[in-house]
């Protein structure tokens, strides 16, 4: 595809300021990227739709290939950037843009574009090797004339090394990290094929997942959130591996849940579609105003059966405690499962960070589990990948609470039983990673002598 120089020079610029403003951001203050770029783009509405694709792309080939990236830097100047002490220099940025946009393989006339603006020579990668990614920034450091070994594990800073659990597949979480999953959907209506067929005149690639009746991936440049259906709240974002929490949670029709940290309330809007919009889901968080977004959602999908509340985050008792059939904590936690569409948390998460997370997590869980009728059903979830945040705070709780015991639930995406603990990798869906557990509260005694 030819580029308009002009025009894509001016990209380029644009791109160069918004990349600068959100490293700085990212590692000066740990501020998520995804809110520094928006309000970025806000600031600048000069920049037509096209522009800010092409900022967003570059801006996140640049977090997603940091650990790469940043071997072409002198290290001095590496510790004071990944500070957030000092801004990277404008061509530093505008070669490192050339190297993410290279790195990504996706956008090559913009790469080659700006390889010409700043005379570099097309790089030449070893094309038998069998990590093409590696290749890749192999041949970027000969360009740079940096002599430094590249690894798959680059990707993650690493201290993360020593956390990641058992049985992961190292390498092809890895390759995971170095790509964009798709963008999954949950089909909120009953009329899925109707809605599968309208998405892809839409000019979606569209695939529905085998065993989910409900999850579909879409890839395309299309704004989705312009679409009827998704104005008539046919459909929500929704992870493939997030869509595995509710469907563990199993709620049936007519019951009362309690969605304790509700946030945006992706997971109390499918528990409620999954109660076929009957029973009661309650929404609370500790953080009121994120309930928000959940009522214009709950709204947008005409959903009856959603209240939501604000939570102190004190422990249900009294007259509040054993009221819910069900309740879901979906637990405050270092999202990294989600560094694949949020890369920057790789490089803003400190290992010192973790004690506090599970001890959050341990005091949530441990608050709202009184919500839960004798009988009912608890269920505890995290989108993280590591060991401590996940089994580690459930064998806590299971030993203070011996009233509550794992209960078995089918593997949302395969069928197979679970024991009732299940972590979801990225590649076994092309997804996020997370976890899940599910909780039986034991009977009232009278009730279990009976
Ligand atoms: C993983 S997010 C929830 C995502 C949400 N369930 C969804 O599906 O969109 C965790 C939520 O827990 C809430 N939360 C509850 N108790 C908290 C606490 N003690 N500290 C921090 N966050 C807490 C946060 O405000 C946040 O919205």
């Amino acid at each position: 595809m030819e580029l308009n120089l002009n025009k894509f020079r001016s990209q380029l610029k644009s791109a160069n300021l918004a990349a600068r403003t959100v490293l700085q951001a990212v590692f000066g203050s740990g501020k998520p990227a995804d809110r520094v770029l928006s309000a970025w783009l806000r600031e600048n509405r000069q920049c037509g739709s096209r522009d800010r694709q092409f900022i967003g792309e570059a801006v996140y080939a640049m977090l997603r290939y940091w650990g790469l990236l940043r071997k072409f830097l002198p290290a001095e100047r590496l510790v004071e950037i990944e500070r957030g002490e000092i801004r990277l220099a404008r061509l530093e940025l505008d070669a490192l843009l050339f190297a993410a946009l290279y790195l990504d393989y996706r956008n090559l006339p913009a790469a080659d574009a700006i390889a010409r603006e700043l005379g570099f020579p097309w790089p030449k990668p070893d094309r038998e090797a069998r990590n093409q990614l590696l290749a890749r920034a192999g041949a970027l450091g000969k360009i740079f004339g940096v002599d430094a070994v590249f690894a798959d594990g680059d990707l993650l800073p690493q201290w993360i090394a020593t956390h990641l659990p058992e049985g992961l597949d190292r390498e092809r979480f890895l390759a995971d990290l170095a790509a964009r999953p798709p963008m999954w959907l949950r089909m909120q209506t009953a009329e899925t094929d109707h809605l599968v067929a309208d998405l892809s005149a839409a000019g979606l690639s569209v695939s529905r997942h085998g065993k989910i009746a409900d999850a579909v991936a879409v890839t395309g440049r299309v704004n989705l959130f312009t679409l009827d259906a998704f104005r008539n709240g046919l459909f929500e974002v929704q992870d493939l591996a997030s869509q595995c929490i509710g469907l563990a949670a199993a709620p049936k029709s007519g019951e009362r849940w309690l969605d304790a940290c509700a946030g945006a309330g992706g997971k109390t809007l499918q528990l409620a579609a999954l109660m076929n919009r009957t029973g009661t889901v309650v929404a609370t968080d500790i953080r009121s105003y994120k309930l928000d977004d959940l009522r214009t959602r709950a709204r947008r999908a005409g959903f009856p059966n959603i209240r939501t509340r604000e939570w102190d985050g004190k422990p249900y008792q009294g007259k509040q405690a054993a009221r819910f059939d069900g309740v879901l904590v979906d637990a405050p936690c270092s999202c990294s499962g989600v560094w694949r569409r949020n890369p920057d948390g790789r490089w803003t998460l400190k290992a010192e960070e973790l004690t506090d997370i599970t001890r959050v997590q341990f005091e949530v869980l441990t608050a709202a589990a009184p919500a839960v009728k004798p009988g009912g059903v608890l269920i505890y979830a995290t989108c993280s990948l590591f060991p401590e945040e996940n089994g580690g705070v459930l064998e806590r709780f299971l030993a203070a609470h011996p009233e509550y015991t794992l209960e078995d639930f089918p593997n949302p995406l395969t069928g197979e039983p679970t024991g009732g603990t299940l972590q979801v990798f990225s590649y076994d869906g092309d997804c996020d990673s997370m976890f899940v557990a599910r909780m039986r509260r034991q009977e009232a005694l009278e009730d279990a002598a009976l």
